[in-house]
């Protein structure tokens, strides 16, 4: 049984705040259940907000960190290092400040030494690292996601996945290359529908006014081949944490306000 729900906050900042508290919490619980948790984190301007306002929380340090698995839902492939990484984002406003275990950040592979511009092998070596992180008995390449967060553009993708590509139809691979995507850079690499799906729960933090349609379209029915976050579920649950301005567009029913 999977459950989506809405909540609605009233700015970004008041949604990075509330998704970094939840995240904490979910964090904790899913430590205290089964011993570790995995996180799959996105880029974005309120995925990195909220990974700094964990940061900033005194509440972090309830967090076991180096019982926490990272990995990413996608990244852009350049150099390592470089300041549009997904990663370098991440370690700038947490990952650096925490006492991580490093072995258990998963970056996705950057565009040097024997990846250098190949992101195909990239891709390829990002399935082997998850596919070795699987549990032996689930029937799955990858981990055992308890947290998938992802942003969502202002055309509905979600990760790297951009309507109408052909990664959204990917049905086998955990983990693909994609090239010429609309936003820059054009090259990056993303984690498949099928691998979002198998997270425990998944997370859409959206903000501003420019997501709305996207928004809706996504929770009124649309497909994902248009809308690649229409397929973007959770097993357990399917969590919309959004501001006003990217709720501002939601049919009557779906508009629950967590904060005026
Ligand atoms: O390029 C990307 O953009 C999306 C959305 O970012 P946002 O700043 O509009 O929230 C993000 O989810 C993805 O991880 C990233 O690579």
């Amino acid at each position: 049984m999977s459950s989506t729900s809405v909540i609605i906050h009233r700015d970004p900042d008041v949604l990075a705040e509330a998704a970094a508290a939840r995240l904490i919490t979910r964090v904790v619980d899913a430590q205290a259940a089964r011993g570790h948790a995995s996180v799959v984190l996105t880029g974005g301007r309120i995925g990195t907000a909220m990974l700094a306002a964990v940061r900033r929380s005194p509440a972090h340090s309830a967090i076991d960190w180096p019982r926490v698995d990272i990995w990413w839902g996608d990244e852009r492939f350049l150099p390592p290092g470089d300041p549009e990484r997904n990663e370098t984002q991440a370690r700038d406003a947490l990952l650096d400040h925490v006492p991580i275990e490093p072995a258990r950040v998963h970056p996705m592979p950057a565009d040097d030494g024997e990846f250098a511009g190949d992101p195909q092998r990239a891709a390829e070596a990002y399935r082997a690292s998850l596919a070795a992180a699987a549990q032996p008995s689930a029937d799955s390449d990858v981990p055992e996601f308890d947290v998938l967060m992802l942003g969502v553009g202002p055309d509905g993708h979600v990760a790297s996945l951009f309507p109408e590509f052909p990664a959204l139809y990917e049905e086998e691979r955990a983990a693909v290359a994609v090239h010429g995507s609309p936003k820059p850079p054009p090259t990056r690499i993303s984690l498949t529908l099928p691998s979002i799906r198998s997270a425990a729960e998944v997370w859409l933090t959206v903000a501003g006014e420019d997501k709305a349609a996207a928004v809706r379209m996504a929770l009124s029915g649309a497909g994902p081949t248009q809308i690649p976050a229409a397929g973007a579920t959770g097993r357990h649950a399917t969590m919309w944490l959004l501001d006003q301005g990217a709720a501002s567009e939601l049919p009557p029913g779906l508009d629950r306000r967590a904060t005026a």
